[in-house]
């Protein structure tokens, strides 16, 4: 898919953003990756010169470049549309139609209210409808959606709504068990919380199916 199709994918028809879509303006993409690091380099020193410190320390002399390549290529990376992953399916051929459950995925996100980093697990879930995909795809698809400034919930959905397009079914589930650097190292400081979210598409939403998921994961907080 070139870029625009993904970008329309992403914003629906008529580039209305769907309830799901990180929201986005209709130009984040037209300057190059390093443009927007050249920029953002800019941004970075005028923060750090801000707070007085000395840029040319060499210890620091690096940070406005670094913080911006990690940016736009690294913890941001996954706002551009054209990035994300290709999903390989199968014909379920052997027709295996119990769930499949990939568990434990690692979670690393940012939180967009203070650009502090989200640590978790993602557990991701699907009945298949006579396809199957790839299981590294899941993790894939997670990874893809956690590069983004997120909230938790847009998080778990917009993973279950890509996997619903792949596989070609309403059945999907996600559930996401994170800690938020927000909440645990600043502010009301609490290390000890974590923050579950879960969405439940199709047949998981009926209580048998959802508990049978529910007991495959059997959340124990593992950071
Ligand atoms: N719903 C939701 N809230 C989040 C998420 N990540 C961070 N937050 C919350 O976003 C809120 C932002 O609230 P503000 O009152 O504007 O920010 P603040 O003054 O820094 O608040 P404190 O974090 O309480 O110090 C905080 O309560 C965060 O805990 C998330 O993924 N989902
Ligand atoms: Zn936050």
């Amino acid at each position: 898919m070139n870029t625009d199709e993904n970008f329309h994918d992403e914003m629906g028809d008529n580039h209305i953003a769907s309830s799901d879509a990180t929201p986005l303006r209709s130009d984040a993409f037209d300057r190059t990756d390093d443009e927007k690091i050249e920029i953002i380099k800019k941004d970075v020193e005028n923060i750090l010169n801000t707070l007085g410190l000395d840029l040319t320390d060499d210890s620091l002399k690096g940070t406005p470049n670094r913080v911006a390549k990690m940016f736009v290529k690294e913890i941001f990376g996954g706002l551009n549309p054209a990035k994300k992953p290709s999903s390989s399916t199968f014909d379920n051929k052997y027709k295996y139609n119990e769930m499949l459950v990939e568990k434990n995925i690692v979670v690393y996100s940012t939180c967009e209210h203070h650009l502090l980093p989200i640590v978790g697990r993602a557990h991701v879930a699907y009945i298949s409808n006579g396809t199957v995909v790839g299981l590294s795809k899941m993790n894939r698809i997670v990874d893809y959606f956690a590069k983004r400034p997120q909230v938790q919930e847009r998080l778990t959905i917009q993973i279950v709504n890509e996997l619903k397009k792949v596989l070609n079914t309403e059945d999907v589930a996600c559930v996401i068990d994170a800690k938020h650097l927000c909440v645990n190292s600043r502010g009301i400081r609490d290390i000890e919380s974590s923050t579950v979210t879960a969405e439940f598409g199709g047949r998981f939403q009926e209580e048998s199916v959802r508990k049978e998921f529910l007991d495959y994961i059997k959340l124990e907080t593992k950071f």
